[in-house]
C-alpha cells in the first residue's frame, strides 16, 4: 500500500503539500512530527506532519521525503486545531502560523540569504518583471531564502532570476549558517579521584605549603561539598575562595582538578516559592468566590475591577487551584514591560513553576520552554507570556487569565498571521474544555458588550484595595491658562503647583505624553518647509537627545538642519512636543529633582525596561515622564500625582476607538497614583474640559461612557456591533495601488453593496516608498462570517490573477482595530 502525509511548510501555501513515505516510515511518523522535505528543485524545507493517509495527490506526484527528523511529535494535536482555526478565522495559511508559532531553532538549516544591495539604486524600468517582484519583496523583508523566491515567483527554477539581479548589482548573496541549538553548558571541577587515597592527599597538600592560594581553592572544594553535596560548580569555587580563574585552571592543568560540563536549562527561576499568596480582603473574596460561580455557566468571565484593587491577587487564587490539579496555567500580559514587577511576585508565589515567554528571549531559550511545556514539566506549570506564548504546546491547559485585556497590543497587525491574542486564547481554552478569565479596569468595549450580550459572565470590584479612594482628576483648561499666561512651557501653574507640593513630601510624579522625540514636526517659520521622511508620507520628528530628525515609521534618520533645506532661513520653529521635550522643561523647572524617561527609545535592550522601573521603584528617579508604556499595569508604591501633559492630541485621533482607547489610557495611567494608602492626584491638562470623554474619566464613570459609545458604534456600524475587515494595497506605484483598489472594491460591492467603505488612503499613504490604500468591509451583526470571508477569498484570488495587479501585495486585517 502506498502511504503520504500532508505536510505545512513555512511559507504561504494555500494547501498542504503531500509526499509519499514508506511502509516503515508510516508506522513511525506521527502528526506533529518534523521532516525534512525537498521543495521545488532548489531546496530542503523543515515542515510539520499534519497528517497520514492513502490518498495520491491528483495534481502533481508526491515526492518522498528527505528525512525525518523528530522521534516524537513536538506539536500536540489540539495545537494543531488551534492553529487551523487561527488559519481559518484570520484568513492566512497554515504555514504562516507554523512560522510564527515554531521558534526559529526548529525550522533551520544553513540556506543561502538573498539581500538588497544597498550600495545600488535600482531603477524600476530596469528589471523585468520576475526580477522586479523579488526586488520589491525585499523592500518589506530585509532578507529573502530560495524557498521565498519560489512561493513569490510561483515557480520551481528561480536561479535565472537570481542570476540576472546579481548581473544588475541589485542583490547580494549571503551564506548564513545558522547557529544550531546547543544546550547551555555549565563548568563544574571535582578533586582527581587519585587523591581519594588520603595518604595522597596528604602529601599533596604538604607539596602545596609553598602555593597557599591553590591550596586554599582545594579545602574550599572540600567544605562547599561537605556543605551542599553536590558537585561545585566553578564560579561557586572561585566565590567562595575569592581564588582567580587562573588558580583553578593551574590545578586544573596539574591534573589535581578534573573539570567537567553538566547541562544547565537557562530558562526557568531556579529558586523556591518564598511567600504565601495574600489573604484576600472581603472585595477579592467575593470577586472570587462570584467568579467561581459565573464560570459555571460561562466559559468565559471578564473580571472588571478598578486600577489597584488587587486583582492579580484573585487570579493567584484561582492559579493556585488549578496547578493543584496538575494542569498547567496561561496568562497573558500585553506586553513586556509589565513582566519584571509580575514575574517577581508570582515567583515569590510559585517559585520554579513560573516559566516566562517573551519576544526577547533567544531562539535557544524558546526551545527549551517549548519542550518544556511540552513535556508537562512542573517548571512550566504557569506560563507567562505576551501574545505568542498562545502558540506553545500546551499539554493540560487548565486556565488562561487575560490581564489588561483592552490593550491593543494583543493584536498582531504584521506579518501574517494577524491574529488578537486574546480571542485566540479563548478558543484555546475551550479547545481543552478549560475557562478564561478577562480582567481590566477599563475592559474593551467589545468585551463588555459580550457581557451585555449574555456570552460572558461579570465580575467587578469596585474598590482599591486597602480602601484607598480612586485619585483625585482635575481637568485642567490650557487654553485659560495660556491667554492669562500661566503657563510655562507646556506645564501650567496648577501642575507645577502640585509637583511641588508631592515632590516637598518626598512623593514620586509620572508625567504622560502619548509622543516620544523632542517635537514631531519642524517647520521653517518663512516659508513654511517641514522636513518630511523621504521614504514616507510622514513627517521627521526632531530628537534634541541625539541631533537627529528620526521617521516612526520606517526608522529613517538624519542629522537636524540648522537652515530651512527649502529656503535657506535659519528661523525653525518646533510644533508639537513630545517626552524629551517634557522631560527637558520639568528638569528646567526642577533642576534639583532627577528627571527620567520611558519610551521606545530609552527602552531598547534586552533590560531596557527592567532598568528604568527598577530605578524608579529604587527612588532613582523623582518624576518619569513616559508614553503609554507607563499605562500598563505598573504597581508603583509611592506615586502620588500624575500628570496628563495633554488629553486632546489622543482624543482627535483619526479613529473610530480615539474616544475609547484615550478614556483607557487616561484612567489606566491615573491609576498608577496613590495605590498605597494616601489618596492619589491627577491633572489632566487639555484644550477641551468639556468634551465628554474627560468628564467620564475624571468621574470614573465607566459606565457611561460605555452606554455612550456604544451609542455610536450602532449609529456608525463600527464594531463591536459590526465586525471589520480591512484590506491594504501596497505598491511602489501610486497608479497601480489606485488602480488596483478601485477594481478591488467594485469587486467586493458587487457582492456586499453598501458595506464596503473606501478605498481611501491612510493619514498615513506612504511608508517606506509603499503607497497604501484601505478598503474597509463592515459584516452586519445577521451575515455569516464564514460566507463573508468565502466571497473575500474568490475577490482576492481573481484580482491576484490579473496580470496587472500581480505585484501589488494585498494584506486581509480581521477584526483589524
Ligand atoms: N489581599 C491583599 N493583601 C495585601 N496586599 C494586597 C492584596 N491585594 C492587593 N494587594 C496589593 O495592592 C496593590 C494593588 O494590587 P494589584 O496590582 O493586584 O492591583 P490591580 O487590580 O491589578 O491593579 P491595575 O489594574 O492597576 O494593574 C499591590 O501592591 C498588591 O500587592
Ligand atoms: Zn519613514
Amino acid at each position: 500500500m502506498l502511504h503520504y502525509i500532508d505536510v505545512i511548510l513555512p511559507i504561504p501555501l494555500e494547501k498542504l503539500f503531500t509526499y509519499s513515505i514508506t511502509t516503515a516510515e508510516s508506522e513511525f511518523l506521527k502528526p506533529g512530527m518534523r521532516v525534512a522535505v525537498p521543495f521545488g528543485k532548489s531546496k530542503i524545507y523543515t515542515g510539520l506532519v499534519f497528517n497520514i493517509h492513502q490518498q495520491k495527490p491528483v495534481a502533481y506526484d508526491a515526492k518522498e521525503i528527505h528525512q525525518i527528523l523528530d522521534e516524537a511529535p513536538i506539536t500536540t494535536a489540539n495545537q494543531l486545531k488551534h492553529w487551523q482555526w487561527i488559519a481559518q478565522y484570520y484568513m492566512c495559511t497554515l504555514g504562516d502560523v507554523l512560522r510564527a508559532a515554531l521558534p526559529n531553532s526548529f525550522l533551520l538549516e544553513s540556506e543561502t540569504i538573498i539581500t538588497k544591495n544597498l550600495d545600488k539604486t535600482i531603477n524600476d524600468e530596469d528589471l523585468k518583471d520576475e526580477e522586479f517582484l523579488v526586488y520589491e519583496a525585499l523592500h518589506h523583508q530585509s532578507s529573502l531564502k530560495i524557498q521565498d523566491l519560489i512561493s513569490i515567483l510561483d515557480k520551481k527554477n528561480v536561479f535565472p532570476v537570481i542570476n540576472a539581479l546579481l548581473d544588475k548589482d541589485a542583490i547580494v548573496l549571503q551564506e548564513e549558517v545558522y547557529e544550531k541549538y546547543k544546550p547551555k553548558l555549565v563548568r563544574y571541577v571535582k578533586l582527581n579521584p587519585r587523591y581519594s587515597d588520603p595518604a595522597k592527599l596528604q602529601s599533596l597538600l604538604e607539596e602545596l605549603s609553598r602555593a597557599p592560594k591553590q591550596r586554599d581553592v582545594i579545602m574550599t572544594l572540600f567544605s562547599i561539598s561537605a556543605q551542599t553535596k553536590k558537585p561545585v560548580k566553578v564560579s561557586d569555587l572561585s566565590e567562595a575562595s575569592e581564588a582567580s580563574s587562573t588558580i583553578i585552571k593551574t590545578l586544573i592543568d596539574k591534573e589535581v582538578f578534573e573539570e567537567y560540563y553538566i547541562q544547565e536549562d537557562r530558562v526557568g527561576y531556579s529558586g523556591d516559592a518564598n511567600e504565601d499568596s495574600k489573604t484576600l480582603n472581603n472585595h477579592q473574596e467575593k470577586a472570587l468566590t462570584e467568579i467561581k460561580h459565573t464560570f459555571e455557566q460561562h466559559n468565559i468571565t471578564l473580571l472588571h475591577g478598578v486600577t489597584s484593587s488587587g486583582k492579580t491577587e484573585v487570579y493567584v487564587k484561582l492559579i493556585e487551584d488549578v496547578i493543584a490539579t496538575g494542569k498547567q496555567v496561561l496568562y497573558l500580559l500585553p506586553e513586556i514591560a509589565l513582566t519584571t514587577q509580575l514575574v517577581t511576585r508570582l515567583e515569590n508565589y510559585f517559585g520554579g513553576k513560573v516559566s516566562v515567554y517573551h519576544s526577547k528571549y533567544s531562539a535557544h531559550e524558546r526551545f527549551e520552554l517549548w519542550h518544556n511545556v511540552l513535556e508537562n514539566q512542573p517548571k512550566a506549570q504557569i506560563i507567562l507570556g505576551a501574545r505568542s506564548s498562545i502558540f506553545l504546546p500546551y499539554h493540560d491547559l487548565g486556565l488562561v487569565i487575560v490581564d489588561e485585556e483592552h490593550e491593543t497590543s494583543f493584536k498582531q497587525f504584521d506579518p501574517a498571521p494577524r491574529y488578537h491574542a486574546r480571542d485566540a486564547a479563548i478558543v484555546l481554552a475551550s479547545l481543552f474544555d478549560s475557562k478564561t478569565l478577562l480582567g481590566s479596569a477599563t475592559p474593551s468595549l467589545e468585551s463588555y458588550y459580550n457581557v451585555q450580550q449574555g456570552k460572558y459572565g461579570l465580575v467587578e470590584i469596585t474598590q482599591r484595595f486597602n480602601d484607598v479612594l480612586m485619585p483625585d482628576i482635575e481637568l485642567v483648561d490650557i487654553q485659560d491658562k495660556h491667554k492669562r499666561k500661566r503657563m510655562n512651557g507646556h506645564f501650567s501653574d496648577r501642575l507645577i503647583e502640585e509637583m511641588t507640593e508631592a515632590l516637598k513630601e518626598g512623593h514620586q510624579i509620572i508625567l504622560f505624553q502619548n509622543r516620544r522625540g523632542f517635537s514631531p514636526i519642524v517647520e521653517c517659520t518663512t516659508c513654511g518647509h517641514a522636513p518630511q521622511c523621504s521614504n514616507c508620507d510622514v513627517s521627521l520628528t526632531y530628537h534634541q537627545y541625539k541631533n537627529e530628525l528620526r521617521c516612526h515609521y520606517c526608522g529613517y534618520y538624519t542629522a537636524m538642519q540648522k537652515t530651512c533645506m527649502a529656503c535657506g532661513s535659519v528661523e525653525l520653529d518646533n510644533k508639537g512636543f513630545g517626552t524629551e521635550q517634557v522631560q527637558e522643561e520639568a528638569q528646567v523647572i526642577f533642576p534639583e529633582h532627577k528627571v527620567a524617561r520611558m519610551d521606545l527609545d530609552t527602552t531598547r535592550g534586552k533590560f531596557g525596561y527592567e532598568k528604568i522601573i527598577r530605578a524608579f521603584e529604587e527612588k532613582e528617579i523623582d518624576i518619569l515622564v513616559g508614553t503609554q508604556m507607563l499605562t500598563k499595569g505598573l504597581d508603583f508604591r509611592n506615586v502620588k500625582l500624575v500628570g496628563i501633559m495633554n488629553a486632546d492630541n489622543m482624543l482627535n485621533f483619526p479613529d473610530f476607538r480615539a474616544h475609547e482607547r484615550s478614556f483607557q489610557l487616561m484612567l489606566q495611567v491615573s491609576g498608577r497614583a496613590g495605590r498605597t494608602d494616601e489618596r492619589g492626584k491627577v491633572l489632566i491638562q487639555t484644550y477641551n474640559p468639556h468634551h465628554r470623554i474627560l468628564q467620564q474619566v475624571s468621574t470614573n464613570n465607566y459606565a457611561e461612557m460605555y452606554v455612550e459609545q456604544i451609542d455610536e458604534r450602532h449609529n456608525f456600524n463600527y464594531p463591536p456591533i459590526y465586525r471589520l475587515i480591512k484590506i491594504t494595497l501596497k505598491h511602489r506605484d501610486f497608479n497601480k495601488v489606485n488602480i488596483g483598489a478601485e477594481w478591488y472594491a467594485t469587486a467586493l460591492r458587487q457582492v456586499f453593496k453598501n458595506y464596503i467603505l473606501g478605498p481611501e488612503f491612510p493619514p498615513v499613504s506612504r511608508i517606506r516608498n509603499q503607497f497604501h490604500k484601505n478598503i474597509l468591509i463592515k459584516i452586519p451583526p445577521q451575515q455569516s462570517l464564514g460566507k463573508t470571508k468565502k466571497a473575500i477569498a474568490k475577490v482576492n484570488n481573481s484580482f491576484l490573477s490579473i496580470k496587472d495587479f500581480r505585484s501589488v501585495r494585498v494584506i486581509l486585517n480581521i477584526d483589524n482595530y
